[in-house]
């Protein structure tokens, strides 16, 4: 196996510049499995103009490792480029001359809302000392935002994969304050099969000598090696079988060694790439801490199953799953569908496999237009 050399990950740390990001101080949490976080801040992004009867609002929730920045270019203080371009914008899907467009980082992130490499009360960063953080306290932080910014009810909240957890779980937890949810590439509940995955993935960053049990930030070395294992494995499952053997096959990386002298596979090649690229951008601890969050999500748990959860929303729900998800494959879109009268099940066609709501941008865009309906102000 080919351990890329990667340099020190570089996460949003405060004192780094902004960019367009704005903080919200939200104070104490209590969390669900217990414990307080004391000192919430929420990092957050917003396009268009909220209307003075404040219901013009829409909540869009990233994935795994997105963040509050959903569109734009990269630069201050923002290591990619949006990771839903081309959605936001005037006459856009998400139209600024109609909606008050809000994203934020998620609790337990590293673009800076409160998560492990924040500072604790003691000044030190909470590393592996940060508790542990479901998608319901994240859910909830994110409705203090919504009080803190005068948004009573939402006119959408939408996103894909982790951010479809958290919107269904929006519509669960807060059914008054949601008119529309749309749950792209996700599901009600983390399956056997997500959680399975994630195993070997959390294993890898645990198991890395840099790890230090979550307290490597004062070592000035991070444990890069892990988490980019568990991003190569992570990244095989969002994309589909079939792609990568149309794109890669067999061939061997050009420019390298051949294969029998050491040479990589194009698709190992390609999978190092991505670990070093998530390797610089994103925070290990993060990444078992919202891991973890995704395999305790199930809106039923607690709540007598996922349909007696969902009865008491009212607003319009739409659920849209790629083709070719195996990760999330689309039967779990279905199921939303079957046990929750009145969803709008919606398809997205992709040779892509998961990362398909990320890529597909037109389809996305088609469902979010038809779920906004037109304008009838
Ligand atoms: C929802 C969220 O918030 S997540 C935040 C954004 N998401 C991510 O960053 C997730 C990681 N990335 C991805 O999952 C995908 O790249 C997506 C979904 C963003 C885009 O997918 P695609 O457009 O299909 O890109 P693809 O997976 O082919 O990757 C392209 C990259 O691989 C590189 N690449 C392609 N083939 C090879 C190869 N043989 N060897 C090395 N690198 C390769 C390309 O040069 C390109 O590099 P760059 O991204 O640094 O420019
Ligand atoms: N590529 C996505 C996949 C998770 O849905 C991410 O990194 O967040």
């Amino acid at each position: 196996m080919t351990i890329t050399d990667l340099p020190t990950t570089s996460f949003w740390r405060p004192g780094d510049d902004p960019g367009d990001r704005q903080f919200a101080a939200l104070g104490p949490v209590v969390l669900e499995r217990g414990g307080t976080l004391p000192d919430v801040t929420v990092a957050y992004e917003t396009w268009g103009t909220l209307n003075a009867a404040r219901d013009n609002a829409v909540l869009v929730e990233h994935a795994l490792t997105g963040d509050s920045h959903v569109e734009g270019p990269p630069g201050a203080g923002h290591p990619t480029p949006g990771w839903w371009d081309g959605l936001i914008g005037p006459g856009r899907p998400l139209d600024t001359d109609r909606f008050f467009v809000v994203a934020s980082n998620v609790l337990g992130g590293c673009q800076g809302t409160t998560g492990p490499s924040s500072d604790a009360p003691d000044g030190r960063a909470w590393g592996g000392r940060f508790p542990a953080v479901t998608i319901r306290d994240q859910v909830a932080v994110e409705a203090l935002l919504a009080d803190r910014l005068g948004i009573r009810v939402w006119a959408a909240v939408l996103g894909g994969s982790m951010g479809g957890m958290r919107a269904i779980e929006w519509a669960t937890s807060h059914p008054q304050r949601v008119a529309t949810c749309i749950v792209l590439a996700s599901t009600a509940y983390a399956t056997a099969d997500q959680i399975a995955w994630c195993q070997p993935q959390l294993l890898a960053i645990r198991s890395d000598p840099a790890f230090h049990d979550g307290d490597y930030y004062e070592h000035g070395v991070v444990p890069s090696d892990g988490l980019g294992i568990a991003r190569r494995i992570a990244h095989v499952t969002y994309r589909h079988e079939g792609e990568l053997a149309e794109r890669f096959g067999r061939e061997a990386q050009a420019g390298e060694e051949p294969l029998d002298r050491g040479g990589r596979f194009a698709v190992e090649s390609y999978l190092d790439h991505h670990a070093g690229k998530l390797g610089r951008r994103f925070d290990a601890n993060s990444y078992v801490v919202l891991s973890e969050a995704m395999n305790s999500h199930d809106v039923g748990r607690g709540r007598g199953g996922v349909a007696a959860a969902l009865a008491a929303f009212e607003g319009s729900l739409v659920v849209a799953g790629v083709d070719t998800d195996r990760l999330y494959p689309e039967r779990l879109s279905d199921e939303i569908a079957a046990l929750r009268p009145g969803t709008t099940l919606r398809h997205i066609t992709s040779r892509f496999g998961h990362d398909g709501f990320l890529i597909e941008i037109e389809q996305v865009g088609a469902v979010i237009r038809d779920a906004l309906g037109a304008d009838r102000s």
